[in-house]
């Protein structure tokens, strides 16, 4: 039988190993092709699955990052911006395929992440997957950015 009434230990174990957590997120954005012969070269929508991954080491806590803080950090950096959007007014020079929005989506995180302290814990955003349908989409490493 489980003890609920388990006293508070003195001092909170923790590890000192590098970990991920990763949250998936959507929003629904419309947009069209330059320059493409096909069926993406007509206006339609897509509703876009954002797989985030992130790095570090835990607190004291045990807590890389809360997954509500992760949330709103996505929220702030991109649904806010892409929700509901027409992707071609947004990414104005570029083709907004998934190749070319990944890297977008990545620094605008990246920049939010600098914005938050998290020197201590050494979070970095170590994947993103970027689904446009059900079976195509685009990933991209922390090593690809920046190493
Ligand atoms: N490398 C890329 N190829 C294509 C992109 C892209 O961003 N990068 N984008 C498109 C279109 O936006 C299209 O809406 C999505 O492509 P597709 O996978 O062909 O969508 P379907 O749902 O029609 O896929 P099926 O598997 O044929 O049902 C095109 N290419
Ligand atoms: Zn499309």
């Amino acid at each position: 039988m489980n003890d609920i009434n388990i006293p508070k230990p003195k001092k909170l174990k923790y590890h000192e190993k590098r970990v991920a957590v990763t949250k998936e997120f959507d929003f629904s954005a419309a947009h069209f092709l330059y320059e493409y012969q096909g069926k993406c070269k007509n206006l339609h929508g897509h509703t876009y699955i954002v797989v985030l991954t992130v790095s570090g080491y835990t607190d004291e806590q045990g807590f890389l990052i809360d997954f509500n803080k992760l949330k709103s950090i996505y929220i702030e950096s991109i649904h806010n911006k892409l929700d509901h959007s027409y992707l071609n007014s947004i990414l104005t020079n570029m083709n907004s395929t998934v190749e070319n929005m990944i890297v977008w989506i990545w620094e605008q995180l990246e920049e939010t992440f600098s914005l938050v302290q998290y020197k201590k814990q050494d979070i970095r955003i170590e994947e993103i997957k970027l689904y446009e349908t059900p079976t195509s989409y685009a990933t991209l490493k922390w090593e690809w950015m920046h190493g």
